[in-house]
């Protein structure tokens, strides 16, 4: 069984679905600092001692006034995607508010996953916001950035497709306020299946891994 590597010249463009696609550079920085700023703010809320009513109140009027005042705005449509370039000449689509990696989603850690030989690799440090256990990274949130790691390693390496399958195994706690090293690559490909496997390691020690399979979405001829 082989893996099939598609040329990025050959990969599929989003709007042939009819999505919306921004590129990467025309985000405003201003935007990128406002979504760093909403970041940082849930990380304030979460794990505030304030007890102060009226700090309490005036601060959550402020978020108001903010959220009333973007609310103006229309709304982006829902899958609007955004193109990244590649190191060596390649891009690839994300969704633009991805949960995980998303450029405009205040909620995602981020993740960013580049290339490899063998697949993507990704570092990303979590913080409170992402916590189960005490100290520690909630089990939900490893299997997401080990879906989006394997996802992405299907989608450069094949073409996109949705996650049928995942399987997680959680060797060791994975620790907040540490570097998580987030690998992926494809095993092997059947038609529109694509095995992947991914990890996720502290300190090179793996506390996470996974068996992922993808099923490439058809695309318009
Ligand atoms: C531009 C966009 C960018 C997209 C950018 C991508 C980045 C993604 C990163 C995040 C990924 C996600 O979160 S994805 C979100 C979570 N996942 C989902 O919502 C998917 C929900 N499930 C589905 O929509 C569907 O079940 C699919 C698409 C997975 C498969 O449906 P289908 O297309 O009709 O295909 P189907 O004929 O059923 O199956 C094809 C082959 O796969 C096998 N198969 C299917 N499901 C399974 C399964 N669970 N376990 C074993 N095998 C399975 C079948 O036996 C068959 O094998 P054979 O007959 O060939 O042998």
């Amino acid at each position: 069984m082989t893996v099939n590597t598609q040329p990025a010249t050959e990969r599929p463009d989003p709007r042939a679905f009819g999505l919306p696609v921004v590129e990467q550079d025309d985000i405003p920085a201003e935007l990128r600092a406002l979504v760093g700023r909403v970041h940082d703010l849930i990380g304030a809320v979460a794990n505030t001692t304030e007890t102060d009513p009226r700090t309490l109140a005036e601060a959550a009027a402020a978020v108001e006034g903010v959220t009333e005042r973007l609310g103006r705005a229309p709304r982006r449509q829902i899958g609007t995607m955004v193109r990244r370039d590649l190191p060596g000449g390649a891009s690839e689509f994300g969704t633009i508010s991805n949960i995980v990696a998303g450029d405009t989603n205040p909620a995602a850690p981020p993740l960013s996953l580049v290339p490899t030989a063998e697949g993507v690799r990704g570092e990303v440090t979590l913080d409170t916001v992402y916590q189960g256990p005490p100290g520690l990274v909630h089990g939900g949130w490893i299997a997401a950035l080990l879906d989006q790691a394997v996802g992405t390693a299907s989608s450069l390496a094949t073409s996109p497709g949705l996650t049928a399958r995942l399987e997680i195994d959680y060797r060791s706690p994975t620790p907040l306020f540490n570097p998580l090293e987030i690998t992926a690559e494809v095993e092997r490909t059947e038609r529109r299946k694509v095995y992947v496997n991914g990890r996720i390691r502290v300190n090179g020690e793996i506390t996470a891994q996974a068996r992922a399979l993808m099923v490439r979405v058809p695309f318009p001829e």
